[in-house]
């Protein structure tokens, strides 16, 4: 599990230890020299002759990246530090330039054009320059490293690379490539780039980027001790690459510190709990029934995917609850579903079912009024007619979980009754502005949530109590303790997914058992769902690895696969 922290809490644990004249600097430096050097071997062969740009900011940020400049001078590597705010932490500037390396300010590398002052390890062939800041480009694109070292945890709430830098510097950082070049972009002379501690002009708590077009993509994170929170967040989520966490010996200060933020990893010895193999005397009934209310005679399709994922995912029976003719359907490509009411431990409610509204289709109408009774049984306020409708006998229901997707939304009770966690609210942002809308005093739009998800995640679970589960290029999960943030292929983007993911975390929640955290189960399943594209599109191995586009069907035929090698990965 990757667990993000709040910069605040970070600097406070760093704080004894500086105090004590610990050198955390120089300890987080040389992991970021070895983690450069490592990459640098493996794609050039050696690290000697390579040409390292440091962008290097006024803080500590800039310090670090400076330092880690000692180390690759050391190995061979060429290295020249720009010091994009005009000057740097004094001391490690000097220590720089007596390893061998040029350091000079933005406007000195600028006049490095007039002056036509080469530099260390770059053949001076940049084309057709027109202006100094064209060749200042050109001389950073031909070198084997960027390392983005301008800001860290120092970040200006809300600020970013493009809001308070000087606008010479935004220019440049969009003009190397922030925005725009694709992380995985195959040029050949492309650098690579390392972010230090976080990508510059992200917020290192919340992950929202306000002038995406001055981040850099980096191919690797190196981060202190512990993942920053932002990192692990949309939109930020989509610069950072792969994380890589360098001890600098302050785990103790840490303990104790709750972190904001957590992503289940395919090897986490936690996901044994919620995604499991049956134990020796389990029955279909102990492994858990998960019952589907959805798909509609007009809408079969999220139907049929959410209860063949559900019945993929593990749990040891499902019902399917709705019209005959989407029950045959459903039997005739998954034999083993029940088309009967009857008891169940989870329920997933509204996939493919419209939004009430008046004049629908009975059946329809049937369906919304199911998932209606769902719900009121997952807060145990169920009415006679609910339970008539799930074909329970009447009396006291047990309280079982749902998830509610899609149409469900528009049957929930309204905002005078408090939710639980043990209604799972799997929203994407469209749906999610609706909801916060609906029950906040503010009308808020899909482009605020898509700006700033976490935020609203927590602000939906805060409105309603429920367990919000907001999808997008990273899913967002919140309750009252946490978020949990999981990323997944962009194949992902498809008609169906949704369906497919509401079938998973139904299956997940009805295997597990009451005191277990819906957030973490959800959290479980946006996993399993991930790893099933991933196996589904030929990533399999290779996250970095391109892919094909997956049917909504092979996703779902690859959902017991992806139970399998997380089951393999998190026992060994
Ligand atoms: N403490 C330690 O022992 C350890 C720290 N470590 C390292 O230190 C990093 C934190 O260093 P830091 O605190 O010096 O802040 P840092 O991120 O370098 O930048 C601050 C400067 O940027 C500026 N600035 C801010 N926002 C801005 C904006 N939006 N737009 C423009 N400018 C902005 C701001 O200037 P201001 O305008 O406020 O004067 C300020 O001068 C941390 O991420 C890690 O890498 C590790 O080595 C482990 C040990
Ligand atoms: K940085």
């Amino acid at each position: 599990m990757i667990e993000g922290y709040l910069a605040a809490d970070v600097r406070e644990a760093e704080r004894p230890y500086l105090d004590a004249g610990v050198p955390l600097m120089e300890r987080a430096a040389f992991g970021l020299a070895m983690v450069a050097l490592r990459e640098l071997r493996q794609r050039r062969g050696t690290t000697a002759g390579a040409h390292a740009v440091i962008l290097a900011g006024k803080g500590n940020n800039g310090a670090d990246a400076m330092l880690a400049g000692i180390h690759l001078r050391r190995r061979g590597v060429a290295v020249t530090a720009l010091l994009v705010h005009e000057s740097g932490v004094e001391s490690t500037v000097t220590a720089l330039r007596n390893a061998g390396a040029r350091v000079l300010s933005l406007s000195q590398a600028l006049a490095d054009c007039t002056t036509g002052m080469p530099w260390p390890g770059i053949a001076d062939e940049v084309g057709d320059s027109h202006t100094p800041l064209d060749w200042l480009v050109g001389r950073i694109h031909m070198s084997d490293l960027i390392v983005d070292g301008i800001l860290g945890t120092g970040t200006r709430p809300g600020g970013s690379s493009g809001a308070g830098m000087p606008d010479e510097l935004a220019e440049l950082l969009m003009r190397i490539g922030g925005g725009w070049l694709p992380r995985r972009s195959v040029e050949e002379r492309r650098p690579l780039v390392i972010a230090v501690d976080l990508p510059s002009g992200i917020d290192p708590d919340t992950g929202t980027v306000v002038d995406r077009n001055t981040v850099l993509f980096a191919d690797v994170t190196v981060t202190f001790q512990c993942s920053k929170a932002g990192l692990l967040l949309a939109p930020a989520a989509e610069f950072v690459g792969r994380i890589e966490v360098i001890d600098i010996g302050i785990g103790e200060a840490l303990h104790g510190v709750a972190p904001a933020v957590a992503r289940f990893e395919p090897a986490d010895e936690r996901l044994r709990v919620y995604v499991k193999a049956p134990g020796w005397g389990d029955h279909k009934y102990t492994r858990g029934v998960v019952g589907v209310v959805a798909g509609s005679s007009q809408y079969p399709g999220a139907g049929l995917m959410a209860t063949a994922s559900a019945v993929r995912a593990g749990a040891g029976m499902a019902r399917y609850l709705g019209p005959a003719n989407v029950a045959e359907l459903i039997v005739s490509q998954s034999p083993e579903v029940v088309h009967a009411p009857g008891r169940v431990q989870a329920y997933v409610v509204g996939s493919g079912l419209p939004s009430r509204d008046e004049g629908q289709p009975a059946d329809i109408g049937e369906q919304l009024d199911r998932a209606a009774a769902a719900i009121e049984v997952a807060l145990g306020i169920p009415t006679e007619d609910g339970l008539s409708l799930l074909g329970l006998p009447e009396g006291p229901a047990r309280k079982v979980p749902v998830v509610v997707d899609a149409g469900g939304f528009s049957v929930l009770p309204d905002a005078r009754v408090r939710l639980t966690s043990d209604v799972v609210l799997t929203p994407h942002a469209g749906e999610l502005a609706g909801l916060v809308s609906s029950f906040g005093p503010d009308e808020v739009s899909r482009e605020q949530i898509e700006a700033e998800p976490a935020k609203y995640a927590r602000l939906a679970h805060d409105l309603t109590g429920a367990t919000v589960v907001l999808k997008g290029p990273v899913t967002v999960i919140a309750d009252e303790h946490r978020l949990w943030s999981q990323t997944g292929p962009s194949w992902l983007a498809r008609a169906g997914s949704g369906d497919i993911l509401a079938g998973i975390i139904g299956s997940l929640l009805a295997q597990s058992d009451d005191r277990q955290s819906r957030a973490e189960i959800a959290a479980a399943g946006v996993l399993v769902h991930a790893t099933a594209a991933r196996i589904a599109s030929g990533q399999r191995d290779d996250p970095a690895a391109v892919g094909r586009p997956p049917t909504a069907q092979a996703i779902i035929d690859a959902v017991p696969y992806a139970i399998g090698r997380i089951i393999a990965a998190s026992s060994s």
